[in-house]
């Protein structure tokens, strides 16, 4: 079993997860993670605190020249921002707690909810760890997850496809999100798909059949389309370049800048946004995730890792609320077979799970994230002391984190779909792991053609 918990305050010392479960054997370079890190806080929108913090990962224990040992993974991302915040913040008697208290919560963050159940009478003891901060250490998690997963084939890739009112347009009928913002930032769709650059050779090398990639089966699509030959990729490489590229973390140029200019009108009313990710993961055999228990669906698994992220009030799966108002006719992926593709399918409006169990289509999972709660003009609110009625306090604040959440997003999915994998391939090794993760692909073969 692959678990993980994280510690630490906002403006506390530092961040910190333990992991359990990763097989050894496992290249964990710092420099992945923090490349992650990295990504996680940058996002037109965010606030001071990120000039503040160059979040670094420090592995503690569970690590040695670079590769799991076997043992709990242990790892530490300091708060820069602690300096500014030890006297406050200290874990010891010499705190100064009658600094900085905080009395009027804000709608829509934990404020008050935290304050009456926990019993604080600062809201600062709510906040400190309600606080998104903790993304961080989630990312630092999710990144070893993602590492592990590289090492099967299965490739994760996040983009931002709405801020506040702003979206990227609707895909035609025969295309999807992706591909339509694809051919927009440079005709990239149009060159097609390459073959998957990492992981177990024959999951993506040999092209079992078992990861159909490409981006025009997308959610979103409700026209048909060949897929390409089994074991293509979109240009991953290319694609997270030129996402990064993008502040807002979106392909499509003409949208990302709208979005920009939408965040900065929000700046200038004091006010904030909210927004929309898709996540999408590529070179997954099926068979992942179960349909013989409630809490072994795999859909169920992911659409409680992304709801756990601060602020998401919101997933979609597939087609995913959309698919609500069409008939089936419209909204199922019909089974085709041929020798050389094995069972296919034309279209992945179901996002690539049916019945809790991945089906070996791509994945596409979207997630809703509200306004940020701390507003530059605030809303109204009432005192936890005196109850009198006040405007919520104004800590420092993001105005808009949809390309944060974003990271986040592909960190848990990663996390949920690499437990999966331990779950079914076990191994106390990495060895021990890809070789039965081989058996089953092999077994899957003879089914498969
Ligand atoms: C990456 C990220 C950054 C965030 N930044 C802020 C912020 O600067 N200010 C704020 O009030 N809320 C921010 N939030 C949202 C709050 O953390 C969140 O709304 C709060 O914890 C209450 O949880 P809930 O919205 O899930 O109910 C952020 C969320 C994420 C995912
Ligand atoms: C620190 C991070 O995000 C924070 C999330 C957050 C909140 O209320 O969720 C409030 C802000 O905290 P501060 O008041 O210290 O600026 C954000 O900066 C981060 O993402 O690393």
């Amino acid at each position: 079993m692959l678990r993980y918990l994280t510690a630490g305050e906002s403006h506390g010392p530092a961040l910190t997860a333990i992991i359990e479960g990763l097989p050894a054997g496992l290249a964990l370079p710092e420099d992945y993670v923090n490349r992650q890190l990295a990504r996680r806080q940058g996002g037109y929108g965010r606030g001071g605190r990120m000039r503040i913090e160059q979040d670094q990962v420090r592995f503690l224990a569970g690590v040695r020249g670079g590769f799991t040992l076997g043992s709990p993974v242990a790892l530490h991302i300091e708060n820069r921002d602690w300096a500014s915040w030890q006297e406050i913040m200290d874990p010891g008697a010499a705190a100064r707690l009658d600094q900085r208290v905080v009395t009027r919560p804000r709608p829509g963050h934990a404020d008050l909810a935290g304050a009456l159940k926990y019993g604080h009478r600062d809201i600062r003891n709510v906040l400190e760890r309600a606080s998104a901060r903790e993304t961080a250490a989630r990312v630092a998690a999710g990144s070893v997850a993602r590492r592990l997963l590289e090492e099967l084939g299965i490739e994760i890739i996040g983009h931002v496809v709405r801020i506040g009112p702003v979206a990227v347009p609707e895909p035609g009928r025969d295309e999807d999100i992706l591909s339509a913002c694809l051919a927009e930032a440079g005709g990239m769709a149009e060159q097609g798909a390459v073959t998957m650059p990492t992981g177990v050779e024959t999951a993506a090398g040999e092209g079992g059949g078992m990861c159909s990639g490409d981006v025009s089966t997308g959610a979103g699509t409700s026209g048909e389309r060949e897929m390409p030959p089994p074991g293509k990729f979109p240009d991953l490489f290319h694609l997270r370049e030129l996402l990064d590229a993008s502040p807002v973390y979106c392909l499509h140029r003409e949208t990302a800048e709208a979005m920009m200019r939408e965040i900065d009108r929000a700046r200038e009313a004091g006010d904030s946004l909210g927004g929309v990710f898709e996540i999408r993961v590529y070179g997954l055999p099926p068979g992942l995730g179960s349909y013989v228990h409630w809490d072994r669906r795999l859909d169920g698994r992911l659409a409680g890792a992304l709801m756990s992220i601060q602020a998401i009030k919101g997933v979609e799966i597939g087609l995913g609320f959309a698919g609500a108002a069409l008939p089936g006719s419209q909204v199922h992926d019909e089974i085709f077979y041929s020798r050389e593709r094995g069972f296919y399918r034309r279209t992945n409006r179901a996002g690539g799970l049916e019945g809790g169990v991945t089906n070996g289509e791509p994945l596409i999972v979207r997630a809703a994230m509200k306004p940020i709660p701390t507003l530059y003009k605030p809303l109204r609110s009432v005192d936890l002391i005196s109850k009198e009625p006040f405007a919520a306090s104004v800590e420092r604040s993001d105005v808009c984190a949809v390309p944060a959440a974003c990271v986040v997003g592909e960190a848990v999915v990663a996390w949920e779909l690499a437990a999966a994998c331990v779950e079914k391939f076990g191994g106390d090794t990495l060895q021990e792991m890809k070789a039965n993760y081989q058996q089953y692909l092999d077994y899957l073969k003879t089914r498969i053609w």
